[in-house]
Parts: C-alpha cells; sequence; structure tokens
C-alpha cells in the first residue's frame, strides 16, 4: 500500500481555487476549501490561488484569517501562493506605481513583491519557463501578474521571466507569478504535493 496521500487545502475566498482543487484532486490528494480559521485543522499544506489580492485582503479581514494563517506556517503547514496569493505570501507589496496603496500581506516569504508588473501592453500572456528541476520548460500564464523584485538570500529563485524572479521557494513556501493551474501541466502542483510533510 502506498503512503496516504497529505490533505491539502485551497483558499477559497476569491479567485482561481476550483481549477487548484480540481488539478489537485486529479493527482490524488483529498482537498478541503478553506475559508475560515477552523478549516485549516489537520491540512499538510495550503494552496492561495490567483485572483484579486485587494479582495482576498478584505475577505482575510472579515474571515479574521490572517493569525491563523500565520499559525499554520509557524505548525509546519507548507504554502503555496500563485498570482495574487503570491502577494498575499510576500513580506513586502509594491504597486505599479509609487502612489498605489500600501496593502497586508502575511510576511511568510522574504521576498518584495511587485503587483501588476507587467503593464497594460501586457495584460496577459503564455510563455515556456525554464523552470530549475524540470528538464521541458513549463507553459506559464501570466495575467496582469507580479513579480519578485527582491528575494532574501535563502529564498531559492526557481525560474525568471526577464530581469525578475516569477518562481521562487523559501522551506515551505513556494510562490509563483503565474497560474500553473490554468494548464494542463501537473508538474508544480507535484512538486507542491512533494512539500508536504
Ligand atoms: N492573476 C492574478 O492573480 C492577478 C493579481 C492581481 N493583479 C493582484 O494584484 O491581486
Amino acid at each position: 500500500m502506498s503512503a496516504p496521500v497529505p490533505k491539502v487545502g485551497v483558499l477559497a475566498l476569491q479567485g482561481a481555487y476550483r481549477e487548484h482543487a480540481a488539478r489537485l484532486r486529479g493527482l490524488g490528494a483529498p482537498v478541503r476549501e478553506v475559508r475560515l480559521p477552523g478549516d485549516l485543522d489537520g491540512l499538510a499544506g495550503l494552496v492561495l490561488p490567483g485572483g484579486e489580492s485587494t479582495t482576498m485582503v478584505r475577505l482575510m479581514n472579515e474571515y479574521a484569517l490572517w493569525a491563523p494563517l500565520r499559525d499554520f506556517h509557524a505548525r509546519g503547514g507548507a504554502l503555496w501562493g500563485t498570482c495574487a496569493g503570491a502577494i498575499l505570501l510576500a513580506a513586502e507589496v509594491t504597486g505599479a506605481s509609487p502612489a498605489a496603496p500600501a496593502q497586508p500581506s502575511l510576511g511568510l516569504l522574504d521576498v518584495t513583491v511587485q503587483r501588476n508588473a507587467f503593464g497594460r501592453q501586457l495584460e496577459s500572456f503564455t510563455t515556456p519557463l525554464e523552470v530549475a528541476g524540470l528538464d521541458v520548460p513549463f507553459p506559464a500564464v501570466f495575467i496582469r501578474a507580479p513579480v519578485i523584485t527582491r528575494a532574501a538570500p535563502d529564498v531559492e529563485v526557481l525560474a525568471r521571466h526577464g530581469d525578475h524572479a516569477v518562481l521562487a521557494r523559501q522551506g515551505r513556501v513556494l510562490a509563483s507569478s503565474f497560474h500553473p493551474e490554468l494548464t494542463p501541466d501537473a508538474r508544480l502542483h507535484e512538486l507542491f504535493l512533494g512539500m508536504l510533510g
């Protein structure tokens, strides 16, 4: 008998959480949608999906999720943020312009993330991305995507697009600027499942 697959949660406040849940279930992982602090109980990992980070921040305030999510990480839970989810995990968030208002974040990944970094001309695009550890490029879908403009020395940059990091890992925390749940390629979901204790 193979080892039981650990339980994964998907933060289901807003955005592409159904696509992440479907992909993880397709890989055999039991998945729970997380909306309230108690939904984190017993999970080994949590995916924070793409969507609109300002909306997610408002709902995280409403459902009092900030401290429970930080506790989840402190207890050994793994987290993966994609696009807006990566913005939520960052230590520091900057806007597309210096005038953009400051935005709170969980501070679980020691990076600075710049929102909407590709500007209006490139609202969305797909590109084959070289990823450390993958032998064939990953089809990366970027939608009003952020980039990582600073990473602490112990953050491992796994992929870059142009000048900036777009996939990074620090211990049990993974962040991608793009949307792996919107392509049929399951390799990054497999990577995340492999990070769960
Ligand atoms: N596709 C996405 O998740 C876009 C992120 C969005 N631009 C934000 O700042 O939250």
